[in-house]
C-alpha cells in the first residue's frame, strides 16, 4: 500500500473508521481497498463524479456493507445487524436528494425524524426546537415541505439529520444548487456542526473544503488517494504553499493529486 492511500493519525480518537473498504455493484469496482479514519470537526470527500464518495458514505451511514474490508462506528466494529441498531440512532445523515410529505410542516417533518431514531418522547419536541434553532428555520417551522425553497429545504435536511444529536453526521454534496449567499451561511453552519460532531462531507467545490474543512480526503477513480489537511492539499501543487488558503489553492492542490496519479477530472 502506498503512503498516500492510508490516512494519517491526528491525535484523537476516530469517531469511524474504515479498513480495506472494497464495495462493488455488479461489475463496477466502486471503492477498491480504501483505509481512511473521520476524526471530530469536518472531513471533506473530494473527488470527481463516480470517484466513490457516496459509497463511503454509504458505509459511514450502514446503508451498504462492503465487499471486503470492515467498518467502525463510534468505537466498535460493525458486523451484524445488532451493531447497526446501536450505531444507526447517532448518525445524522443528509443524502443528496431525499423524500418528505410536502404536507408536513418543517416541524412535523424534523419530528418525525426525531420520533424514527427514537428520541426519547419527552425529549423531542426540545430537541426538534433545538435542531430548528441551529439551521436558523424557527421562524419557518410551520410552513409546508412542499413550499420550501432549494436552501430552506437543504436547512431543513440539515435539521432532521442533527436532531437525534448524531456524533456522526454525513452531508452528501451539502451546498449543491445553493446561491453564493446561501452557500456562505451553509459553511458557517457546517463549521459548527463540526464543533459538536465528527462531520463527513463530499463536495465538488474547492471553496468549501478551504472555508470549512479540517481534513480533507481526495477519491480518484475509487481509491483514497490523498490525506491531509487543507493546507497540505495546497502545498501538494508546485510552489504553492497553502498561503492564502484559499479556493484556488485547494483547486490547484488537487489538481496536482490528479495529475500525479494519471486520473482524469
Ligand atoms: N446502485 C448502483 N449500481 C451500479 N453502479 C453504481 C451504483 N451506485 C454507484 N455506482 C457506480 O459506482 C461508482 C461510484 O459511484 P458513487 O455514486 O459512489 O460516486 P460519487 O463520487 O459519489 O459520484 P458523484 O460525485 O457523481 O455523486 C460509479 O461508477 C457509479 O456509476
Amino acid at each position: 500500500m502506498s503512503a498516500e492511500s492510508r490516512t494519517t493519525t491526528v491525535g484523537s480518537t476516530p469517531t469511524a473508521t474504515v479498513e480495506g473498504a472494497t464495495v462493488r455493484y455488479r461489475t463496477v469496482t466502486a471503492l477498491d481497498g480504501v483505509h481512511a479514519e473521520f476524526h471530530p470537526g469536518t472531513t471533506a470527500l473530494l473527488g470527481p463524479n463516480g470517484a466513490g464518495k457516496t459509497t463511503l458514505l454509504s458505509l459511514l451511514s450502514t446503508a451498504r456493507r462492503p465487499d471486503q474490508g470492515a467498518v467502525s462506528l463510534l468505537g466498535a466494529p460493525v458486523r451484524g445487524r445488532a451493531e447497526v441498531r446501536r450505531v444507526r440512532e447517532r448518525i445524522g445523515v443528509l443524502p443528496q436528494s431525499f423524500g418528505y410529505y410536502p404536507r408536513y410542516t418543517v416541524r412535523e417533518f424534523v419530528e418525525y425524524a426525531a420520533w424514527l431514531r427514537r428520541v426519547p418522547s419527552a425529549e423531542r419536541s426540545e430537541r426538534v426546537r433545538e435542531a430548528l434553532s441551529l439551521v436558523e428555520m424557527e421562524r419557518y417551522a410551520d410552513r409546508r415541505m412542499g413550499a420550501l425553497s432549494g436552501g430552506m429545504l437543504r436547512r431543513a435536511g440539515i435539521a432532521q439529520a442533527v436532531v437525534s444529536r448524531p456524533a456522526l453526521v454525513l452531508l452528501d454534496e451539502p451546498t449543491v444548487g445553493l446561491d453564493p449567499a446561501q452557500r456562505i451561511g451553509f459553511r458557517t453552519l457546517i463549521r459548527a456542526l463540526g464543533e459538536r460532531s465528527a462531520v463527513v462531507m463530499s463536495t465538488h467545490l474547492a471553496e468549501d473544503v478551504a472555508q470549512v474543512c479540517d481534513r480533507i480526503h481526495v477519491l480518484l477513480e475509487s481509491r483514497l488517494r490523498f490525506t491531509g489537511t487543507s493546507a497540505e492539499l495546497c502545498a501538494q501543487a508546485a510552489g504553492n504553499r497553502g498561503e492564502p488558503l484559499d479556493g484556488s489553492a485547494v483547486e490547484a492542490g488537487y489538481l496536482a493529486v490528479v495529475e500525479r496519479n494519471g486520473a482524469s477530472v
